[in-house]
């Protein structure tokens, strides 16, 4: 039977291709889908049918998933990691840009010339006004990157290129992302750091408990007068009532965001995008096929790619039949398992076992299909989270 895969935003028709019609079916609603496909959809816990097996982000945050509720489900949450940073890194370039020179209010006073007719009469005008647009070189000044994974290192980069010192701070940096990072960025210790050494601070990072807030009254403070913040993560991760605190007073001389609030529409020191960071062929392209990609993968082999809540595992297929097993990380639950599958004489021909925090899960390859009543034994054992037999 067609897997049903319900789409919970436009997904780009690219990735939607990765998943065949003779074996997918994909629609915008469905009673009992097999899995989710989304982007920045408002994901409720009640909206995830009993059926779903798995979640998918065409994107990096997911933050818009109840992944606590997924994890207690034993629904894996796959996110496209680094799909996406490219497009970031330009837009974070035009950011630091539009931050450092009058492109805006250039813009806005030619715009206002409109319907003019006389040539000479105009550029009399331009030469007498430009002076208000002055801005001042990106070229040797300090830039700090908060978050040094996909997006910050390609951010690092990029002002490395412009000229800029960059300074880093990242408590959490994977070995791959530190590999990936150029020996130029100069390490700070701790956040506050970066924020006293930098002229423009940019944030990528991902709002969770422990960033929600995290550029508050103090950081602010110790950025350096005149300095400029850069926010294309997520709105969350900046206390708002403290950056207008420090857009009043002066101190931060303009905020520069992919996340518009009502507060801070309309202000002159605040440049606002609609939530464009991703919004590019080719962003919503690679992320559409990386999150479409790992979903097959996962629905028909039970493989596990980049997910936020279930631990990474891959196992070539060995033979037709294999049992996918989430249970909670605690002793002697596979051994149960195991032992049901020996009583069964069933053999086991390769197997995978990976926990992550409270979850564990295993790939078991068997030599043949076991009876409904033997899985229904498997699903009763205390701590199974839930089995599926994927053949
Ligand atoms: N504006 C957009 O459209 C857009 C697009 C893509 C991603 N994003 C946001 O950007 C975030 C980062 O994306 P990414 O692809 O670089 O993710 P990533 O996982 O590759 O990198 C995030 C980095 O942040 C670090 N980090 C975690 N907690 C931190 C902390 N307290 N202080 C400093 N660093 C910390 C992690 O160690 C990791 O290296 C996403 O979570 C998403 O919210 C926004
Ligand atoms: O899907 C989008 O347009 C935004 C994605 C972006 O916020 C992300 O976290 O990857």
């Amino acid at each position: 039977m067609a897997k049903r895969i319900l789409t919970l935003n436009q997904i780009s028709v690219k990735g939607l291709e990765r998943l065949p019609r003779d074996s997918y079916e994909i629609a915008s609603e469905f009673a009992h889908p097999d899995a989710i496909l989304l982007r920045s959809h408002k994901l409720q816990a009640e909206e995830i049918p009993e059926s779903v097996l798995g979640i998918a982000r065409a994107g990096a945050g997911v933050n818009n998933i109840p992944v606590v509720e997924c994890t207690r489900r034993g629904i894996p949450v796959f996110n496209s990691p680094g799909a996406n940073a490219n497009a970031v890194k330009e837009l974070v370039a035009a950011g630091l840009l539009l931050g450092s020179r009058g492109i805006i209010e250039g813009l806005d006073y030619v715009a206002g010339l409109a319907g003019t007719t006389d040539a000479s009469w105009l550029h009399q005008e331009l030469e007498a006004h430009k002076k208000q647009f002055k801005g001042s070189e990106l070229r040797g000044k300090t830039l700090g990157v908060v978050g040094l994974g996909a997006i910050g290192s390609l951010v690092a980069d990029m002002a490395l290129t412009m000229g800029m010192e960059v300074i880093g701070y990242d408590p959490a940096l994977s070995v791959d992302a530190a590999w990936r990072l150029s020996s130029q960025v100069r390490k700070a210790d701790t956040l506050s750091a970066v924020f006293a050494r930098s002229d423009y601070v940019t944030l990528h990072l991902p709002v969770l408990d422990s960033t929600r807030g995290l550029v508050n009254s103090e950081l602010l403070g110790a950025m350096r007068p005149d300095g400029c913040l850069l926010n294309f993560a997520r709105q969350e991760i900046v206390d708002h009532d403290a950056l207008l605190a420090a857009l009043e007073t002066g101190h931060l001389r303009k905020y520069i965001a992919d996340f518009p609030t009502p507060e801070l529409l309309g202000r002159s020191d605040v440049i606002l995008m609609p939530h464009i960071g991703a919004s590019t062929d080719e962003a919503e392209e690679n992320c559409a096929i990386m999150a479409a990609d790992q979903l097959r993968d996962f629905l028909e082999n039970g493989n596990i790619r980049n997910s936020v809540n279930f631990p990474m595992l891959q196992l070539e297929r060995a033979g037709s039949c294999r049992l996918a097993i989430t249970n909670t990380n605690v002793p002697k639950i596979l051994g149960s398992v195991l032992a049901i599958l020996a009583e069964l004489n069933i053999n086991v021909l390769d197997m995978l076992n990976k926990s992550r925090d409270e979850l564990a899960y295993n790939l078991i390859d068997i030599d043949c299909t076991p009876s409904d009543e033997s899985l229904a034994r498997m699903r009763a054992l205390t701590g199974v989270i839930n089995v599926r037999l994927i053949s």
